[in-house]
């Protein structure tokens, strides 16, 4: 396949060894200096955009993919409030967007096993819950996109838990996400049940990009060709 890296940083040099690794092409390494250079590509020349840039620049550059009929993979987080209107863009259009807070196979059966502890939970009102992440220094957004899914996923599944609030006490009806940012961490997540006798715990630890890395060239080895929106419960329902 032939692929686009629209972002060059951390994430898009350690999905340009994956790609590589699995017999694809990448046709263009795009970071903000060469940006004009995706401007010049079409649908006939690219397979697919693999996106990890930037919360500020995702939006734009998801869009430009759609519209110009490229299957775009992102994984950019920090513009949750932006997507909708893509995903209703790209069913316009006809195009193919696929995105996740987290490409990882481990963090997406920690999703689920998630939603499933918040299941048993829910009727022990003795237990307050929250979600902890920690990522290294050089991370812009907070929480993490992966946080929030959590969030999602304990609101969902707990009664009276209605929103989630980041590094502040929270309400009754609050899931409290805490955030920290220390060294080269590359992403941890941590699910805490607190009663006045015991504690219950879940925990994600990535050891390196790898895991989110391949499973974004997967993800983009899965949606060449397809047409509509896509996460990973489609991909791994599969
Ligand atoms: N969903 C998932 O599984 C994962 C998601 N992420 C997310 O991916 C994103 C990127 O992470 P990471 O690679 O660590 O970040 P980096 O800061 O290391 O890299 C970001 C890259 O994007 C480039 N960039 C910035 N603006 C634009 C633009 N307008 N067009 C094209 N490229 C641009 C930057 O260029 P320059 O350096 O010149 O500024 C840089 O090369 C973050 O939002 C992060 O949270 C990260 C890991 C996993
Ligand atoms: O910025 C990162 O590094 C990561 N970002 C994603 C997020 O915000 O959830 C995924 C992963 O934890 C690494």
């Amino acid at each position: 396949m032939n692929i686009v890296l629209l972002g060059y940083g951390k994430m898009g040099k350690v999905i340009e060894k994956i790609a590589l690794s699995r017999g694809h092409n990448i046709v263009a390494r795009i970071d903000v200096n060469n940006r004009s250079e995706f401007d010049a590509l079409t649908a006939a020349d690219v397979d697919a955009v693999i996106e990890f840039s930037h919360p500020l620049s995702a939006y734009e550059n998801v869009k430009t993919c759609i519209e110009k009929g490229i299957p775009v993979v992102s994984g950019t987080t920090g513009w949750l409030e932006k997507k909708p209107e893509l995903e209703a863009l790209t069913l316009e259009k006809g195009s193919a967007f696929f995105w996740s807070s987290n490409y990882s196979i481990g963090v997406n059966i920690f999703f689920k096993l998630n939603k499933m502890l918040a299941k048993l939970m829910n009727p022990q009102k003795q237990y307050s819950v929250s979600t902890t992440e920690i990522h290294h220094t050089e991370k812009k957004d907070s929480p993490s996109g992966t946080a929030i899914t959590i969030a999602e996923g304990l609101i969902e599944n707990l009664a009276g838990k209605e929103k989630w609030i980041n590094n502040e006490i929270p309400a009754d009806n609050e899931v409290a996400i805490w955030s920290a940012r220390e060294g080269r961490v590359p992403g941890t997540h941590i699910v805490k049940y607190i009663s006045d006798i015991d504690q219950i715990e879940i925990l994600h630890q990535a050891h390196g990009r790898e895991g989110f890395a391949l499973g974004a060239v997967i993800a983009a080895e899965w949606i060449a060709d397809k047409k509509g929106v896509f996460g990973m419960d489609d991909l791994l329902a599969e």
